[in-house]
């Protein structure tokens, strides 16, 4: 079974077209926690192209009033204003991405050898009390870059997998693809850290990367999830993505 957690960064940049206050980021939060999503993601970029830091506090305090089970994934590079925003909403889970403020979207995972010591430092500065640790990892990071993503204290790993939501119309490199993101993740649990994955799931993508990648303990997924949404509600696409991840 895996678990989902719906990225609000799409809905955040609906909104933010023009000076109002729709549609709401907590709105749709409590659709698809209310529909059985894990918990929400959110990536707040330093430029708030999408979501605001307000939107951070409103959906801890949401989680933290009215959804107590579920789990609050904050996404960034570890900046000092990245790390008061952590230090004052608490999240259950930081996923830091090496991303430049500049960058399009999150394109790539850390050099876990190059920025070991960078990293280790990070980790124990956010480690705290009922908080998880992820890293974004490239899918092809392999044995040794996840022994030196282990030794940077994290707890788990993040499988890019934008490289292969790519391959939505080559199926032969989707079939590589999946074979090195099922290697990674094969290693990352022999090595005792978590799983999770993200970046253009879909629910067309989905169930091939759910059969040969394992160990995966929670996906996120924002971009694909919202598109399904404008079709068919947000309520019925975090069942339909629930249903292939057994969740
Ligand atoms: C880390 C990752 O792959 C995504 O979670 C990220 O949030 C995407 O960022 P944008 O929504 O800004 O493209
Ligand atoms: N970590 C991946 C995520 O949160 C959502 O990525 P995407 O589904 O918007 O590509």
């Amino acid at each position: 079974m895996t678990l989902l957690s719906v990225n609000l960064n799409a809905v955040a940049q609906l909104r933010n077209r023009r000076d109002l206050p729709w549609p709401s980021v907590v709105g749709i939060a409590r659709v698809v926690l209310d529909a059985g999503a894990s918990g929400v993601t959110v990536h707040p970029r330093p430029d708030e192209r999408h979501i605001r830091r307000g939107d951070v506090f409103d959906l801890a305090a949401l989680l933290r009033e009215e959804y107590r089970e579920t789990e609050f994934n904050i996404e960034g590079y570890p900046s000092e204003d990245f790390f008061a925003l952590v230090d004052q909403v608490k999240p259950a889970q930081v996923t830091l991405v090496p991303d430049d403020p500049a960058q399009a979207t999150s394109d790539h995972g850390w050099d876990f050898r190059g920025k070991g010591n960078f990293l280790t430092s990070v980790v124990q500065r956010l480690k705290a009390p009922n908080r998880r640790i992820s890293l974004f990892c490239d899918p092809d990071a392999g044995v040794e870059g996840v022994a030196a993503a282990k030794a940077t204290g994290a707890d788990r790993i993040e499988l890019y997998t934008g490289p292969y939501g790519g391959c939505y119309d080559d199926p032969d490199r989707a079939v590589r693809e999946l074979a090195a993101l099922a290697h990674t993740a094969q290693a990352a649990h022999a090595a005792g850290m978590g799983v999770n994955a993200g970046h253009d799931l879909t629910l067309a993508n989905l169930a091939a990367f759910q059969s040969a990648v394992p160990h995966v303990a929670e996906v996120s997924i924002g971009h694909g999830i919202t598109a399904d949404a404008l079709l068919m509600g947000f309520a019925e696409a975090v069942q339909q993505y629930r249903d292939v991840l057994g969740s």
